[in-house]
């Protein structure tokens, strides 16, 4: 570990369908598990503290079994995940601050909260999860903050996640991850799910928020005019290989592995019709944001 690595990820290998029994390697599919799949494959990445790294690659490539690794929720056939430079299991394993530390944000906002709880339960439910992170004094005060740090107004609250936008959803999300202070925060393919307009706004905030509460950051898309507008470096994955990794304006305005502009020449290709163009750091054309994400409308 290099001093200022918050994270640091060595030789990860993870495997579904090997260790039959395993809970964490359960076959998730129809069926039984045909053969093993090695999602991760030797994977070393590193994330600084205040520094936020895109994940990219396409679907498949491994990009959320490393992150559910990160966070604790995959155990690993070989290999490492240090956090503050301690080596840290799965969940089970993890001391209470090493799971506070680093929190997840899913792709389905809407699937990821209880559509029956109130905002101010699933606030207090992140507190009652973690007591050392939960206000001292007014805890409605702190909601409220909370709230409107993730842009939203404090009637907001009293309304059941299932009462709200897919927008909304993930600003809950976001605000339940932050209320326990982690200090890396995971999202995997957190705008993917959301029209187009409203995954500026998240990305926006996003940015904001990170820059205001000194958050890491582990951003995995397969779009990479999302990830060009958030993150410091960007790592590629393929096949659960890591194939190239460095500052993001390099991997997008010079890529040394051809994946990486196959990638590149795919998003420039889309049809940019309603996403918003993003500059291209190499200073030739526009590269589409929210082209290859799936696209719902809020409601
Ligand atoms: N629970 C599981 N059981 C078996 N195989 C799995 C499981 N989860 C993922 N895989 C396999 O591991 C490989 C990597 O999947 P993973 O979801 O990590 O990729 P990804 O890059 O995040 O893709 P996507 O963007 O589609 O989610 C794929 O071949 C996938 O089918």
């Amino acid at each position: 570990m290099t001093g200022q690595n918050l994270v640091e990820v060595r030789d990860l290998r993870v495997s579904f369908g090997r260790r039959t029994g395993s809970r964490l390697h359960r076959w998730t599919g129809t069926g039984t598990a045909p053969r093993e799949v090695v999602a991760v494959d030797g994977v070393s990445l590193t994330v600084a503290a205040d520094e936020t790294v895109g994940l990219v690659g396409e679907s498949g490539s491994g990009k959320t079994t490393l992150a559910r690794a990160v966070v604790g929720l995959a155990r690993p056939d070989a290999g490492t995940v240090l956090l503050d430079g301690d080596r840290v299991g799965p969940v089970g394993r993890r001391t209470a601050a090493q799971q506070r530390a680093v929190q997840m944000v899913f792709q389905d906002p809407r699937s990821s909260l209880n559509p029956r709880m109130s905002v101010a339960a699933i606030i207090g439910e992140a507190w009652r999860t973690h007591p050392v992170s939960a206000p001292a004094g007014d805890r409605a005060a702190a909601l409220r903050q909370l709230l409107d740090d993730v842009g939203l107004d404090e009637s907001v609250a009293r309304h059941r996640a299932g009462e709200l936008s897919g927008g909304q959803c993930q600003r809950i999300s976001i605000a339940r991850a932050l209320a326990v202070k982690p200090r890396l925060l995971v999202c995997d393919e957190a705008v993917s799910a959301l029209d187009v307009s409203v995954q500026a706004q998240i990305l926006r905030l996003l940015d904001d928020l990170r820059r205001r509460h000194h958050l890491a950051m582990l951003f995995i898309s397969h779009d990479l005019g999302v990830v060009h507008q958030i993150a410091d470096r960007i790592a590629v994955m393929r096949r659960g290989v890591l194939v190239e990794e460095g500052r993001a304006t390099d991997v997008l305005g010079s890529p040394r592995h051809e994946y990486t502009r196959s990638l590149l020449d795919a998003a420039l290709e889309l049809d940019t019709e309603d996403s918003p163009p993003v500059p291209d750091p190499a200073g030739g054309e526009p590269m589409p944001a929210g082209g290859t994400s799936e696209r719902t409308t809020e409601r």
